[in-house]
């Protein structure tokens, strides 16, 4: 039996999480669950899995919740704020925790998580991109297990050699990691029309079911550049070693290229809970809820480069990676904030990109090795980012 804490139940992948959690409950207890502004949702889930503690992230939502509670009858204790988070990431009885709170708020209690020695199911990028060296080296002082749920790198990590994780790509006989991506709603879409771009049809993903702010990266293929990123650090990777393919239909989930001109991919339908059924059974295997491929019925597979000019976030990205952790900082928070502003209707769709590109060209190269030094680095960010749209945009 393991017991589970799921950070960010509330979201697209905490569903999905305690979905799969409720079709094994001889494997899976649940410890405890978080949110933040859903909170009637949060009390229903409290009732279906009973979990020991319920969080709510931000404080103003915790009247409302007990209240909440007192209606669902529910019986777990409900906490709230910064350390709770941390608190029921890193207790003692917690076997795994799924980390899947969105942006840089995961930070913290996923890095308590790693710090406790948890197997540690990572769907937060932001997390690792913030802190990627750091992350690393506390999960291999604390020996914590992180298994990637992001479905590229879950798919990377099946196709990779056993126990392969922060190897040597070379001496493992890999030539290149092919990081796939379905190149968002606009793919096709005249570039000369993407100043008119509206929230709802950025919002509409292609293929997958999500969160809104990774729906909008996907859209802007800054998802794909968080994941270079996030690709570096769990496999040991530099940015040579890695290339992007745009493959339309997201069956094939990525693929890793070995010397002797083998190329292993992991398909499947575009559902998360296949990666997550993955991570939580890992190295065993369990039904998930995902109809199977249909390979008579797939009319078409097919791949091609991405073009910068229509995703110049993916290029800011890949820049950004090769710089450093201050920089993939930067730019992780100057997104945050663009993408919020873009979905509140304040920016278009193309200044997400010009936003990025300022803030982190206004700023001066600085290296960090502290996590108060990437909390600063984000923090001093968000402002640079968010006097730009002031300044631009009058908002
Ligand atoms: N969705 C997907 O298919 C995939 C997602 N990911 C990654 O997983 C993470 C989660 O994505 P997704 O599930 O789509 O996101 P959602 O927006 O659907 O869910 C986000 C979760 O985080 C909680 N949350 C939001 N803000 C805060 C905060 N300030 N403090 C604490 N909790 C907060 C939300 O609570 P509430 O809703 O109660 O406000 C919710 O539970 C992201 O990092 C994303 O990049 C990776 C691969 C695929
Ligand atoms: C499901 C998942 O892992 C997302 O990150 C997905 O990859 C988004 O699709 P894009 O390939 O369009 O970014
Ligand atoms: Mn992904």
């Amino acid at each position: 039996m393991q017991t589970i804490t799921v950070l960010g139940a509330t979201g697209s992948i905490g569903c999905s999480t305690l979905d799969v959690v409720q079709r094994h409950p001889e494997r899976f207890r649940v410890f405890a669950i978080t949110g933040n502004a859903q909170v009637d949702l949060l009390m229903r889930q409290a009732c279906q899995c009973a979990p020991r503690y319920v969080v709510v992230a931000d404080e103003q939502y915790y009247a409302k919740a007990v209240e909440l509670a007192a209606k669902y009858q529910v019986t777990a204790e409900i906490l709230c704020g910064a350390k709770a988070l941390e608190d029921v990431a890193c207790a003692g009885e917690v076997d795994a925790v799924m980390a899947a709170i969105v942006g840089a708020a995961g930070l913290l209690p996923t890095l308590s998580a790693v710090k406790a020695g948890k197997k540690v199911l990572l769907a937060n990028k932001e997390a690792l991109v913030m802190s990627g060296a750091l992350f690393i080296e506390a999960a291999n002082q604390s020996g914590a297990d992180i298994l990637p749920i992001d479905s590229e790198h879950n798919a990377i990590f099946q196709c990779l050699p056993d126990n392969f994780q922060y190897g040597n790509l070379s001496q493992s006989g890999i030539s290149r990691i092919l990081l796939t991506g379905s190149g968002g709603p606009f793919r096709e879409r005249p570039l000369e029309s993407f100043s008119s771009i509206t929230v709802d049809e950025a919002s509409t993903h292609p293929n997958w079911s999500m969160g809104r702010k990774i729906t909008i990266d996907s859209a802007t293929m800054m998802n794909k550049g968080l994941e270079f990123i996030e690709a570096c650090w769990l496999f040991g990777a530099k940015a040579k070693d890695i290339e992007v393919v745009i493959h339309p239909q997201s069956i094939i989930h990525s693929m890793v290229q070995y010397v002797d001109g083998s190329v292993i991919a992991q398909m499947g339908n575009p559902d998360m809970r296949t990666p997550i059924a993955y991570g939580l059974a890992h190295p065993a295997r369990i039904e998930a809820g995902v109809a199977p491929l249909d390979f008579a019925d797939m009319a078409n597979f097919s791949f091609q480069p991405p073009c910068y000019e229509r995703y110049p976030n993916l290029k800011l990205a890949i820049e950004a990676c090769e710089e450093g952790q201050a920089a993939t900082t930067r730019l992780n928070a100057a997104n945050e904030v663009a993408v919020a502003h873009f979905l509140d209707g304040h920016i278009g769709f193309c200044d997400i990109a010009k936003v990025n590109e300022e803030t982190l060209n206004k700023m001066e190269q600085v290296s960090v090795s502290s996590l108060q030094q990437i909390v600063e680095q984000d923090a001093i960010a968000r402002d640079v980012a968010t006097a730009i749209i002031k300044g631009k945009f009058a908002c």
